[in-house]
This record gives C-alpha cells, sequence and structure tokens, in this order.
C-alpha cells in the first residue's frame, strides 16, 4: 500500500489503489473528446525484436482514448522501415512510422545543420526532438505522452496514469513525470538512480549548500525515468539535451520555464522491469558509465546557469562527499531489498559506486574545460523562426516515406 506524502515542491499522485479498475480511462476517453491526446514512442529498431514491444502494443491497441500514437525508429535500414511498418500496423488507432535515417529526413537534418541548428548525434534525444517537432507541426494534439520501447512490465494502466494529470483540464499540470520502483527478476535495479543521482544530489546539497534547484530534483522519486507526459503548448519552447541527460534535462527545463505548481509526479506502477545495460566500469564512453557522465555534466551545468561557481577543488571534494553518501544508501538500499525478499549484490554494488565516483570527476573536468558547451538541440521554436517551412516539409517527408515504403 503506498503512502500519501507529499514533500511540498512538486506535487506527488500516489496510487492508494481505491480507484475501480479502468475508472481513470473511462475519465480520459471524455477529456479526449475535447483535447486530442498523443503518444511518443521513441524506439530502435532492434527493440521490434526485443520482448518488450510485443507486449506494449497488444496493451496499447485496447487503449481508446489516444488520437495519434508517432513512433520514431532509430537504426533502420529500408527493408527494416517497411517491416516496422507492418508491425506497428496492427495499431488501430491513427499513428505514424518516423523513418529517422531516411534520405528525406537526412535531408531535413542536412537543412537543420545548414542554418546551424545541429539535431544532434543519433539517440534517443534527437529521435524524441524529431517526434516532438511532428507532433506540433500536426497542431491537433494537447497532451502528449512519452515513454520506453523497453518496458517488460507494461500494462495500459501505467499511460492511463502518466496522462490523467495533464489531460484533466481541472487539474493545473503541464508535465507530468511517472514514478515507480525498479524490481525484476526480484532484483532492486535502477543502478544510476539509486547509486548515482541520490547520493549526488545529496553530496551537493552538503558541498555548496541549499539550492531551489536541488531541492527540486531531490523531490523526484524517480528522476531518470523516461516517463514524461505534457501539455503540448509548451513543447516549442522545450530544450532537449541530444546527449543521456534526455530526462534530467526535460525536468530542468520544466523548471526553468514554469511554475513549481505545473509540474508533478505520478505513481504509473508498482511493478516497472525493462532491458539493463552493462555499466562498462573501465570505458566511461558506453553503457551506464557513459549516462552517468551525461547526466553529471547537465546537473553541473545547470547548476552554473544558475549561478554556482566549480572549480577542481569542488569536485574533489564532491567526489569523497558522494562516495560515502552513496556507501550509507547502500545500508539502507540493502535492508529494503532484504525485508521485501529482493535480493541485492552489495559487493557489485559498491564496486559501481568507484567507477560513478571517478565519472563525477570527468565530468567536472569536461565542464570545466568547457563550461560553454552547450549539447541541447535547439527548440522548435527557432527552427520555425530560421525555417518556416521546415516542419511542414518533415511531415511531407514522412508522408513520402510511407507512401514510397508502405
Ligand atoms: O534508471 C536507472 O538507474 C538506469 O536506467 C539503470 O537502470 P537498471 O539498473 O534498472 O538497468
Amino acid at each position: 500500500m503506498a503512502d500519501f506524502h507529499q514533500n511540498g515542491n512538486v506535487a506527488t499522485l500516489h496510487n492508494l489503489r481505491t480507484n475501480a479498475p479502468g475508472a481513470l480511462e473511462a475519465e480520459l476517453a471524455s477529456f479526449a473528446q475535447s483535447r486530442h491526446i498523443g503518444l511518443i514512442l521513441p524506439s530502435l529498431f532492434s527493440e521490434l525484436e526485443g520482448p518488450a514491444l510485443p507486449n506494449i502494443l497488444d496493451e496499447l491497441a485496447q487503449v481508446g482514448y489516444l488520437h495519434r500514437i508517432v513512433i520514431g525508429l532509430d537504426r533502420a535500414d529500408a527493408e527494416q522501415y517497411r517491416h516496422a511498418r507492418a508491425f506497428f500496423g496492427r495499431l488501430p488507432q491513427q499513428h505514424v512510422v518516423i523513418w529517422n535515417d531516411s534520405p528525406r529526413m537526412k535531408q531535413i537534418g542536412s537543412r537543420l545543420d545548414a542554418l546551424g541548428l545541429n539535431p544532434g548525434e543519433r539517440g534517443k534525444g534527437r529521435n524524441v526532438w524529431f517526434c516532438l517537432g511532428y507532433t506540433i507541426a500536426c497542431q491537433d494534439t494537447a497532451v502528449a505522452a512519452i515513454h520506453d520501447c523497453d518496458i517488460l512490465t507494461y500494462e495500459r494502466e501505467m499511460l492511463a496514469r502518466l496522462v490523467y494529470p495533464v489531460a484533466n483540464p481541472n487539474f493545473p499540470y503541464q508535465v507530468a513525470k511517472g514514478y515507480y520502483p525498479r524490481v525484476g527478476e526480484n532484483r532492486m535495479n535502477g543502478r544510476v538512480s539509486r547509486l548515482l543521482v541520490s547520493p549526488l544530489l545529496i553530496a551537493l546539497k552538503r558541498v555548496i549548500g541549499d539550492r531551489d534547484y536541488l531541492d527540486y530534483l531531490r523531490a523526484f522519486r524517480y528522476p531518470l525515468s523516461g516517463e514524461f507526459a505534457m501539455r503540448t503548448g509548451i513543447l516549442p519552447d522545450l530544450r532537449i539535451p541530444s546527449d543521456w541527460g534526455l530526462e534530467i534535462g526535460v525536468l530542468s527545463e520544466a523548471w526553468r520555464n514554469l511554475a513549481p505548481k505545473s509540474v508533478c509526479q505520478v505513481e504509473i506502477s508498482d511493478n516497472y522491469d525493462h532491458k539493463h545495460q552493462p555499466l562498462s566500469e573501465e570505458d566511461a564512453s558506453t553503457g551506464l558509465s557513459r549516462m552517468s557522465v551525461d547526466i553529471c555534466k547537465a546537473i553541473f551545468r545547470k547548476l552554473a546557469a544558475d549561478g554556482t561557481v566549480f572549480s577542481e577543488e569542488i569536485f574533489r571534494s564532491l567526489k569523497a562527499t558522494y562516495y560515502r553518501s552513496a556507501l550509507d544508501l547502500l545500508e539502507s538500499y540493502y535492508s529494503d531489498a532484504r525485508m521485501n525478499g529482493l535480493t541485492i549484490d552489495r559487493h557489485l554494488e559498491e564496486r559501481s559506486i568507484e567507477p560513478f565516483a571517478q565519472n563525477i570527476v570527468q565530468a567536472g573536468h569536461v565542464f570545466l574545460e568547457n563550461p560553454a558547451e552547450t549539447p541541447f538541440i535547439p527548440t522548435w521554436n527557432r527552427v520555425h523562426a530560421a525555417d518556416p517551412d521546415l516542419m511542414r516539409d518533415m511531415r511531407a517527408a514522412v508522408a513520402a516515406d510511407e507512401a514510397e515504403f508502405g
């Protein structure tokens, strides 16, 4: 049974398990009559062959309130795109597959490059950005949700809970961020969230002192969740990081652009499992290690933009303070896991803290050497100002790909 604690920073919408099954979906169907609800699915072609996506589609096929599903397809050749069209074809809702590697979409990318508005390296951030642009260009969607395509425990109630806070016209929220415990195969997961982000935020508070931004980030129960819903009015001004800092980046944008009362977090599941990436201890350029560096950089940059002065000494103290905080939290995670019959490999977890500590310092170095680096994709407002036809042409490119390979 969940609690109903509020932290005072962002509204927390719990699942008290008191609602009748289907009650939220029934309400959403009524909201959807006057405000269209869309879903964005950033997908790698390889995920079509994974175990999660077929079940996600089975669940989505039963969702009646969705106006459109926009699928951003990465790392696919022409044959794979054709296959993807057929794969997603069983969705009864209006849907579109954006083939990011198509010659037409590459031309759109080159046009952006020529304007100095490079949409960044291939990756989830860039994929989501094109899907958002497509959604804005359609001009018919009031609420857009985003979730990952590797969720092994997907149920359609997750989506209903995610979109409800921004779809209900009587609620004040512009952004809803999903949260849940990550457990699977009897293990407590969420390694980067538990072992890097939580202790890093505690350490930052100790080293640099109180900051509203730190309180805000610390208020989120799962800051790295890939599940968001937003009212589309805020999308044209959203700056999406092109690297792995996407989830923290979106929260930071919400903090910068919106009043705190417009942001909430919502419990979407009590059983979330997904594909696990390796930590790659020796190589900070891949896997969770790379993710941890990008997340640290995103947080440092945001704090610096807010007036915090960083130095080598601060990053050294941060590393030491982080290490201590992470070990303390590890003790709590262990007890929590143990009482819930879950396993946690203490040795492995303690070993993961070391590369994370190194990566904090590495991210600090990168930041100090290049403080002006802004790995953000331009906002769609900026794109529209520079090339008012681009969004329309992008829609046409997607339609032409569909017609050619349909
Ligand atoms: O959210 C996280 O911490 C990372 O995505 C890693 O998650 P995992 O440990 O569940 O694979």
